[in-house]
């Protein structure tokens, strides 16, 4: 009997641990297909747009940005390995509005232009790349489409596990869980050191991406950019790195007009989905942010959003290489058209 219950309870584990993590079907699939260039998916543009990719292309576009960055030899990746990892990776983000696989892709794409386009991938080093681009993958990982406060108002699970930076902490939670899964332990080719050193910038990275430890950090990080030269040292590193989460994490305001409206679309539409739900559910009327009635205000909440939050930290990039500059330029054209839209209303 005690073996009957063991094989019972070892099934279960499968299949909880198969319903987290991708087949080996479906990694042997993934392995076996071509992996276009860079230029061919345009990953070195700024104003890159997923839109037109399949499924499968954003997870062949990761695989091309891991190889552009020499990622995968130099921490000895077992090819079939970082294929189950990324189908993981994308298998855990929920089919949400906003925060879903695609937005992850985005950021990882922003990250990819950013480090190569300024040669930062040479001032972070490659320890640091690497956690950086897992960062950005794994960032937004089970998101359920509401925020923090959410969490807290409807006191949910994840609120009970981290009163603070709550949805961060469960992404970053979910990140290792995937790491750790068998078939999924593409960091395995690190020494203990290395994999240490990755896991510290990992939760660093992730746990920054709440606009909240931006607001918290980004004095500090003005005033050395004011400084002048020596931004680049040791000690600022990862202040650096977690403005530059922050930077990636917000890009589609940077992004050519037609790529912004669309995605300011779902970023509303989610907030509203989560205003209907504080109505119907917690019974309280929402913040005007995700207050259906008050659509019409968009337009001058982004214009305060670009102004109190996103111009701010993309000048003080621009301020650190002008090759950052288009970023701006980008902001400051979505703002013009904005502004038309509420001069419209
Ligand atoms: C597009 C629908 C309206 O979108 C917004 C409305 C207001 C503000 S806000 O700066 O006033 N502020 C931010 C901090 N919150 C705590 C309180 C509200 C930000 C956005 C917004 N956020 C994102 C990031 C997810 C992307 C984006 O495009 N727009
Ligand atoms: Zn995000």
């Amino acid at each position: 009997r005690a073996v009957v219950a063991i094989a019972k309870q070892s099934v279960t584990l499968e299949v909880l641990s198969y319903h987290a993590t991708a087949s080996l079907e479906d990694a042997q699939k993934l392995k076996a297909l071509r992996v276009p260039s860079s230029a061919h998916f345009n990953l070195h543009n700024f104003a890159f747009d997923d839109i037109h990719l399949h499924d499968e292309e954003t997870l062949t576009a990761c695989i091309r940005m891991f190889l552009d960055l020499d990622l995968v030899e130099r921490f000895h990746m077992d090819y079939e390995v970082l294929c189950r990892w990324l189908l993981s990776v994308k298998k855990n983000y929920r089919n949400v509005t906003y925060h879903n696989w695609r937005h992850a892709f985005n950021v990882a794409q922003m990250m990819f232009s950013i480090l190569t386009a300024t040669q930062w991938w040479n001032v972070f080093g490659e320890i640091e790349v690497l956690a950086l681009m897992i960062a950005c993958l794994c960032h937004d990982l089970d998101h359920r489409g509401t925020n923090n406060s959410f969490q807290i108002k409807a006191s949910s699970a994840l609120a009970q596990l981290y009163s603070t930076s709550t949805m961060e902490h469960h992404h970053f939670d979910q990140c290792i869980m995937i790491l750790n899964s068998p078939g999924n332990q593409f960091l395995s080719g690190l020494s203990p050191d290395e994999y240490t050193r990755v896991i510290k910038v990992l939760e660093d990275a992730i746990l920054s991406t709440d606009l909240a430890v931006y607001f918290r950090k980004r004095g500090a990080f003005f005033q050395i950019v004011e400084e002048g030269p020596n931004w680049a040292l040791e000690e600022h590193r990862d202040l650096l790195r977690a403005m530059l989460m922050t930077v990636c994490d917000l890009a589609a305001i940077t992004k050519p007009w037609d790529v912004e409206k669309r995605v300011a679309e779902l970023v509303s539409s989610e907030f509203f989905e989560q205003g209907d739900i504080e109505r119907t559910e917690l019974k309280i009327i929402p913040i005007d942010l995700m207050n259906r009635e008050k659509e019409d205000q968009l337009p001058l909440m982004q214009i305060g959003f670009i102004d109190s939050i996103c111009l701010p930290v993309y000048e003080a990039f621009a301020n650190l290489s002008d090759k950052l500059q288009p970023l701006v330029d980008g902001v400051q054209q979505n703002r013009a058209h904005w502004l038309q839209l509420a001069e419209e209303q």
